[in-house]
């Protein structure tokens, strides 16, 4: 607060030198710098005093919500995300502003760069062509009223003539603007891409991190409203400034500076009453942009699960999920309608007619006023200067409007920035093992916390080895304290326990998905290790491509591998009937995973297991819906190929193939020890029975006591 007085101080100082100095020296064109210096810095002290307050209420709102802490509680969670949504024309919009410009315009060199510079180029032209319009207008009206035939066609056909570097100049501008826009978002599009498909970054935004709730959208749209929105500001903005600068600067010569000086002062004054009863349509945006996305992915989740959904006959909840989505979403856009329609009001009133009204009267100053040193005028040269000045007035005045419904504008264009990026932000945080998420857990916070601070360590290794590794989820929820065991190639894995106990999360920490946040993990490199969930993920493209995914077919031919190869392949799973499915054989496209049954996505999941040969592959429920025989195959052939198998199931049949086991209870406790299936199962077979009989003693008593009754 003492930095601010002591500003306001200063700038007050300054104010009352300039007073003292106007009274003491009253030149017209003192007075209309003092003016305008005047109205500058009381517009600093002004900003300065709002800035602060702005400030020490973000200051308190970051305090209370405690944004420090990465894991926020449902409750709390909510004020930093508000603290993030807020969208306002402040520093931290400008930062954000400039880091997005870097990207869509690299370098002074960049082709957008060059745009930018032939766009300004036609823009001055434009302008410069009005003004000379503006004049020939005047001159025209002169010759109608002093009824000059020749020098009326004269000045028509010149009119004529300025019309082709006219109309070639706007058509240029348009096309600048779309071109811009177009750059922006390629730009824009291929950073985001690069960086949400590195280091798993698109995975850490939808399973790790609560900022973003739905990146297609953001990528998708967002983007490309952000670029129209960017490329149309600069027209949108430049053009006016331009305008308003040379027609003030022609407008002056004519009607005086002082004139224009003090119109100036009275149109700032009702801008600024605008701008203070603007609503924060960024915000409105920002918010609007997200619902859309919202009952978009409400929309794409009924695409992706129609079957079950139908087989529930789910329709009437999914309709009224989908409505209220929308309800949602249409209440926000209406609100933000009736607000537009309130501000259009004034604005118009203000823009058009207000500074209409003060417009003309400027104009009529060379015909009521004698300006010292200026000719006596004729009605000729009257008409002709009004007609002039009025028009250059009302580009004038349209300039000022553009520049002022600009301010909608550029709020809208910071409702864009913040959403944009808000997503490069994420995205940064997510590469530097940052995450943002809801605590859920009822278990302590702090419990928590004091595992999620230590670091774990990840060395490569030939072989895979857990010490003291805990299995955390991106919820908080500590699944095991600290995990150990290990295995070397030929050492088959069972992993088994109750649902939800850390199974499948053991894997995800594995490959790299979960951060370890401690002990060590010794394993090999990515691409040693191939991951075959319960629902294989069925890329689109050819029937090829399923089967080599994420391979392309040039890394195919590449590493040698034959249709042929490919074909005995699929004999091993006896899936070769799928190349004669189509008459396009392998490359055949179509939207294979509903063209394929669950059994038959699973064999194909299989099918890329044994064109990969990675040393590791983890089994998580992968031979759930295939039979007994298509099982036994596919674990047979895998182990003979030389892979070592991690599997994660719950059917008995598989535990022949292993030859360790890792346990979990479901609370937190685990076992690792060498699987004898044979004796585990004799075991497991007589315990059944030893519960069966177990299950028989209450009816046995009764009887007994019947029986000593009778
Ligand atoms: N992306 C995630 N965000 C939050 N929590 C998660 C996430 N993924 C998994 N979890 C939680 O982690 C816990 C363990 O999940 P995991 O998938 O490892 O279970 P599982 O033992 O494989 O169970 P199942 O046998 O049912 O497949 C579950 O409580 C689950 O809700």
């Amino acid at each position: 607060m003492p930095a601010l007085l002591l500003r306001e101080r200063t700038i007050r100082g300054v104010i009352s030198q300039l007073t003292t100095l106007y009274l003491s020296n009253r030149t017209r064109i003192s007075r209309a710098v003092y003016i305008t210096l005047f109205v500058a810095l009381i517009n600093r002290v002004r900003n300065a005093i709002a800035e602060q307050k702005a400030a020490s209420v973000r200051e308190a709102a970051l305090r209370a919500s405690g944004a420090s802490v990465k894991l926020t509680s449902p409750d709390d969670g909510d004020a930093a995300t508000k603290k993030r949504k807020k969208v306002e024309l402040n520093r931290e919009f400008f930062r954000s502003l400039l880091r997005l410009m870097r990207i869509v315009v690299p370098g002074w060199r960049s082709k957008e760069t060059r745009l930018l510079i032939s766009h300004t180029f036609f823009l001055v032209v434009r302008t410069l062509i009005s003004v000379k319009v503006a004049a020939m207008d005047g001159a025209i009206v002169k010759a109608l009223i002093k009824g000059n035939g020749r020098e009326f066609l004269k000045r028509i056909v010149w009119w004529m003539l300025i019309a082709v570097p006219a109309t070639f100049t706007n058509s240029m501008l348009s096309y600048h603007q779309a071109e811009l826009s177009l750059r922006y978002r390629t730009r824009l599009t291929h950073y985001i891409h690069d960086q949400y498909l590195s280091k798993l970054t698109f995975y850490g935004i939808s399973a790790l991190d609560d900022r973003i709730k739905n990146p297609d959208q953001l990528i998708a749209v967002d983007v490309a409203k952000f670029s129209n929105s960017l490329a149309e500001l600069y027209s949108n903005l430049a053009k006016p400034f331009l305008d308003m600068t040379i027609y003030t600067a022609s407008l002056s010569k004519s009607v005086g500076g002082e004139g224009v000086v003090f119109m100036s002062l009275l149109v700032q004054l009702s801008a600024s009453v605008m701008r203070a009863l603007t609503p924060p349509f960024g915000k409105y945006v920002a918010d609007e942009a997200r619902l859309e996305g919202e009952f978009r992915f409400q929309h794409s989740r009924l695409i992706d699960h129609s079957e079950e959904v139908a087989l529930y006959a789910g329709h009437a909840a999914e309709k009224d999920t989908l409505d209220k989505g929308y309800f949602t979403l249409i209440k926000h856009v209406n609100y933000i309608l009736r607000r537009r329609f309130y501000h259009g009001f004034m604005e118009d009133f203000v823009i058009k007619y207000f500074w209409g009204a003060l417009g003309l009267m400027l104009c009529s100053v060379p015909v009521f006023v004698k300006i010292p040193g200026g000719a006596v005028l004729n009605m000729g040269d009257r008409t002709e200067s009004f007609v002039t000045n009025r028009r250059m007035l009302l580009s004038a005045s349209d300039a000022f409007g553009r520049v002022m419904f600009s301010y909608r504008e550029i709020m809208e264009l910071a409702g864009y920035t913040s959403r944009v990026s808000t997503l490069l932000d994420t995205m940064d945080d997510i590469q530097a093992g940052h995450f943002e998420k809801k605590l859920v857990s009822s278990s302590g916070t702090e419990d928590n916390e004091a595992v999620l601070k230590g670091r774990g360590k990840v060395v490569e290794s030939e072989n895979i080895v857990f010490i003291d590794v805990p299995i955390i989820s991106p919820n908080g929820d500590v699944l095991v304290k600290a995990l150990s065991f290990s295995l070397k190639p030929g050492d088959h894995l069972l992993v088994v326990g109750p649902n939800g106990c850390g199974k499948s999360s053991l894997f995800r920490i594995l490959g790299g998905l979960w951060p370890v946040y401690g002990g060590t993990v010794y394993k090999p490199p990515f691409s040693d290790i191939f991951y075959i969930p319960q629902r294989p993920y069925l890329s689109r493209g050819s029937l090829r491509q399923q089967i080599i995914y994420p391979d392309g077919l040039r890394t195919m031919r590449a590493k040698g591998t034959t249709d042929a190869e490919l074909l005995s392949i699929l004999r091993i799973l006896n899936l070769e009937h799928l190349v004669e499915l189509y008459p396009e054989g392998w490359d055949a496209e179509a939207e294979w995973r509903d063209v394929l049954s669950g059994g038959l996505q699973q064999r194909v999941a299989m099918a890329r297991l044994f064109y990969h040969r990675p040393r590791y592959a983890i089994l998580d429920e992968c031979t759930s819906s295939v039979t007994l025989e298509a099982e036994k195959v596919m674990y047979d052939s895998a182990k003979a190929s030389g892979i070592t198998l991690m599997t994660v199931s719950h059917r008995r049949s598989l535990w022949k193939y292993h030859s360790r086991i890792l346990q979990f209870d479901g609370q937190g406790n685990y076992v690792f020890t060498k699987l004898d299936a044979d004796k585990r199962l004799r075991l497991e077979d007589e315990k059944e029975d030893l519960e069966v009989l177990l299950r028989q003693v209450p009816e046995i008593e009764r009887r007994i006591e019947e029986l000593t009754a009778a």
